[in-house]
């Protein structure tokens, strides 16, 4: 049976803090924890860094992802992903994310992915991350002890030696990434649609569409760019979209062969997809770019954390549950931001409350606080889908954050660039990545980074 309240740390200390995952989120997590003088051990399923980065030109069994016995594949990245942010944006800001040169290095501004991985392996080799990693081996367990710390069971996945571990860690960092999990749209009349399906997830390359009729659901960045992939090969590309305006709909400017629909209304047996607009087309292939669900498969907490309708709750600003703070923490649940530097602020704050340096509000306090942001809302009529999208807000919740932390508040220049990318993706989807007018930000970062660049040992 376990006992609530759990006992309160002690002040100013070292933990023994379990960290899951070694992506952008887990890697930045330890080496704040480590700076904060706390014990890490990173636990990552794979035998490298880099999550979501690490490319994997394998697909899942199922291609919509809704088998629970399928071979689950970690990344969804596409053979041709460019970043979709400017990299002195999205860089960790103790870690500068600038031009190398290399056989191996893309110097663009908006790089192809594996120039992401390489900045992640060069971010844990010079800041001795790898030492805290223990590849291949997955947490397939983490529950709470009757002390209130936390019973960490894992396993090595592959190989002979069955090896499982079976350890008690102080305080838990979950970082396991949530761009996994497919979520698909729920279309009247699927069950007898003789059609392909596929999820975003499982999008690789567009020769697989050759001449094929396809309908893309979806609107955000996977959504823009996979249909333009396909235009070149497919027959012709319906984009089916909650977010289509009315007056908007036909075809897209530039392309003989992409459709603008709304949502899907009903599928037949017959093949046709009939839109909310009255369109009706014969297509061979559903394509889901709708997006992912949080899972949390290996943890247990007896209720007290619980995913509902893609809430993660109650936590307190995303990364607390109440009940269970500071020793349970979530870095990286929140959307429609720039990752990186969110997930260093996150880490500090959790690395300094861990330690007793920083304080939380009460338990009573912070569930209140919880509450009254849900209502909020609800009010605005927000499904609670929405409850981790921080797209009106988060440098607010950064710079709050970094308050919290006694650190700088986001640089003017990376809000500015953010803003300013943001409307020419949206002005100029083709092309934002090659061509841009905000030459005078970038200046402005790069000097930033050489100020920073000169303090570090080299
Ligand atoms: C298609 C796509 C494009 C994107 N483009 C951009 C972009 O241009 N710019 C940008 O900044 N962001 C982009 N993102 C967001 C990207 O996901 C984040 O930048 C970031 O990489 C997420 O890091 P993470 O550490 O939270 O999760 P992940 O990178 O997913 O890492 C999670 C890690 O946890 C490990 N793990 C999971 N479960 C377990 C377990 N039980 N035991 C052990 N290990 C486990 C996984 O193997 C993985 O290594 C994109 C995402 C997608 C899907």
């Amino acid at each position: 049976m376990i006992r609530f309240p759990i006992p309160p740390m002690s002040p100013i200390a070292s933990r023994n803090v379990a960290v899951i995952g070694a992506g952008a989120a887990g890697l930045i997590a330890a080496h704040e924890l480590r700076q904060e003088g706390h014990k890490v051990v990173v636990f990552e399923r794979e035998t490298q860094v880099g999550g979501t980065w690490l490319y994997m030109p394998d697909t899942e069994s199922d291609p919509i992802g809704i088998d629970p016995a399928r071979n689950v594949v970690h990344s969804s990245l596409y053979a041709s992903l460019r970043t979709n942010l400017p990299r002195e944006v999205m860089g960790y800001r103790v870690f500068p994310f600038v031009a190398k040169k290399g056989a191996d290095r893309d110097q663009r501004r908006f790089p192809c992915h594996s120039e992401v991985l390489e900045y992640l392996k060069d971010f844990a080799r010079d800041f001795g991350i790898y030492e805290l990693v223990r590849f291949g081996i997955e947490v397939n367990k983490v529950e709470l002890t009757e002390e209130g710390r936390w019973n960490v069971k894992s396993r090595r996945i592959e190989g002979k030696d069955q090896e499982k571990l079976d350890e008690v860690y102080d305080a838990v960092v979950v970082c396991n990434g949530h761009y996994t999990e497919p979520r698909l749209a729920e279309i009247p009349g699927i069950e007898s649609w003789p059609g392909r399906q596929i999820h975003s997830h499982n999008y690789r390359h567009p020769e697989r569409f050759q001449d094929q009729v396809v309908v893309l659901i979806g609107s955000a960045n996977s959504a823009a760019d996979i249909s333009r992939e396909l235009s070149g090969v497919a027959k012709e590309v319906h984009i089916s979209s909650r977010s289509m305006e009315d007056g908007n709909e036909g075809k897209l400017a530039g392309y003989d062969n992409i459709w603008l629909h709304p949502m899907i209304k009903r599928v037949h047996g017959d093949g046709s997809v009939a839109f909310l607009d009255g369109k009706v087309v014969s297509a061979d292939i559903i394509l889901h770019c709708t997006g992912y669900k949080y899972h949390f498969p290996f943890l247990e907490t007896n209720g007290i954390v619980t995913v509902d309708d893609n809430r993660v709750g109650p936590l307190y600003k995303h990364i607390f549950p109440p009940a269970l703070a500071p020793r349970l923490s979530f870095v990286g649940l929140p959307w429609k931001v720039v990752p990186f530097p969110l997930f260093e602020l996150q880490s500090k704050w959790i690395a300094g409350l861990l330690s007793g340096r920083l304080l939380l509000p009460c338990p009573k306090e912070m569930m209140a606080e919880v509450e009254d942001f849900y209502a909020s809302l609800e009010a605005y009529g927000l499904p609670k889908r929405y409850t981790h999208n921080l797209a009106d807000y988060q440098f607010e919740y950064d710079d709050w954050l970094a308050s919290k932390c006694g650190c700088p508040p986001i640089e003017e220049w990376r809000k500015q660039m953010y803003a300013d990318t943001s409307k020419r993706k949206r002005s100029h989807p083709e092309t934002y990545r090659d061509q841009w007018q905000d030459e005078h930000l970038r200046l402005q970062a790069e000097d930033d980074f050489l100020k920073y660049l000169a303090k570090v040992p080299q």
